[in-house]
């Protein structure tokens, strides 16, 4: 399969153009790109539109590409047209599964042969999307988030019958259009964020049905709490720092014994060796030369952002996010 380089790509499609497929477009207009797209719905037009104009004073203040313009957006009568000519095709169609599996099979049939094509889905693996396509060696999932004209991760990963030059031009692609990708090597449940959110998710909700924490409580324990460091630090390095000088080995020996209850209460992993090693290692890795104390200030330097820029630092005005007022 002859593709265009990902650095010269100039013509993106986007198919399903709601909450996600709109927040692509936006995304690719401002990064500079032709964007064509398609959605059945009889008002998606004006909804993507609006999406897009909601969204643009943000991206003008964070920059927008050389020769980025929201006229460079084309809206297609059909899918057939709205891919015709494209490089790379983006499709964010309803989380249905036969849905996806026709519409991928349509797309592949209609999309130029260079042009990899890639799901937004938020869960199904590829080789249960890709199984009625014809050149299924250029169908790769890349999960974008909400709204993926700001937030930068996208995960990357192809179905059995993917090619790897696929999956490998897909992530250089989005690096190229600005976003931050992890390249996953296998095509994990939920894949990495999102297997991540659903346990924090999966244990909200028990605890929302027995009545032991409100909403509102759960939320603000993460945005009062543990999402205030992990806006710039992620879980393995925060509690690395909760081992102190030890880092994350003495955490694991500190802590633990205690947290076996409630690991096993959520079918515990076995802290065996290799395991051990992985993590303490990974944080090693991750602190990239940095000492915990090098850490500790970048942390509390972070925090202090954090708070600046939701306003919650002490004479701000009220932040709508937690809705307290100036003290
Ligand atoms: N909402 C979110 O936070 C996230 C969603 N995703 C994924 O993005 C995809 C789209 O989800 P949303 O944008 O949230 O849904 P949405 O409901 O906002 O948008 C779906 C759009 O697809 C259109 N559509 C319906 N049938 C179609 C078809 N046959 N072909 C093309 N378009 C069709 C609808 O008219 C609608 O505009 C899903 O796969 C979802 O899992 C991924 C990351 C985050
Ligand atoms: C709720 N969701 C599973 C669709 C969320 C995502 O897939 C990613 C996000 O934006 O958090």
């Amino acid at each position: 399969m002859t593709m265009t380089k990902p650095e010269e790509v100039r013509r993106v499609a986007c198919v399903g153009a709601g909450v996600i497929g709109g927040g692509w477009v936006a995304h690719f207009l401002a990064r500079g790109y032709d964007v064509t797209a398609w959605d059945p719905a009889p008002d998606a037009e004006q909804r993507l539109r609006r999406l897009v104009d909601a969204a643009w004073p943000a991206l003008t203040r964070i920059g927008l590409a050389d020769g980025a313009s929201r006229e460079r957006l084309t809206v297609a009568a059909t899918l057939e047209e709205a891919v015709a000519d494209a490089e790379f095709v983006q499709e964010s169609a309803p989380e249905k599964l036969e849905l996806k599996r026709d519409l991928l099979t349509r797309i592949d049939a209609a999309a130029p042969a260079g042009a990899v094509i890639a799901s937004s889905t938020s869960g199904y693996p590829m080789t249960d999307m890709q199984t009625g396509a014809a050149t299924p060696g250029r169908l790769v999932v890349g999960h974008p988030f909400n709204p993926p004209y700001l937030i930068p991760l996208v995960e990357v990963v192809g179905g059995e019958r993917t090619d790897a030059d696929a999956v490998a031009w897909a992530s250089r692609f989005y690096e190229v259009a600005g976003k931050s990708v992890i390249t996953m090597k296998s095509e994990v449940p939920g894949f990495i964020a999102n297997r991540l959110q659903e346990a924090l998710w999966r244990e909200a909700l028990h605890m929302v049905a027995n009545g032991e924490a409100t909403v509102a409580e759960i939320d603000a324990s993460i945005t009062e709490g543990p999402g205030l460091r992990w806006a710039f630090m992620g879980p393995m390095l925060t509690f690395a720092l909760a081992g102190g000088e030890g880092g994350m080995a003495h955490m694991l020996d500190h802590f633990g014994p205690s947290l076996k209850s409630p690991w096993t209460r959520l079918e515990a992993p076995e802290l065996d060796r290799e395991l051990y090693d992985a993590v303490v290692g990974g944080c090693e890795e991750a602190a990239a030369g940095r000492t915990i104390a090098d850490l500790v200030a970048e942390r509390d330097r972070g925090v202090i952002d954090v708070l600046r820029a939701t306003g919650r630092l002490p004479g701000q005005a009220t932040a709508p996010a937690t809705g307290r007022g100036t003290e």
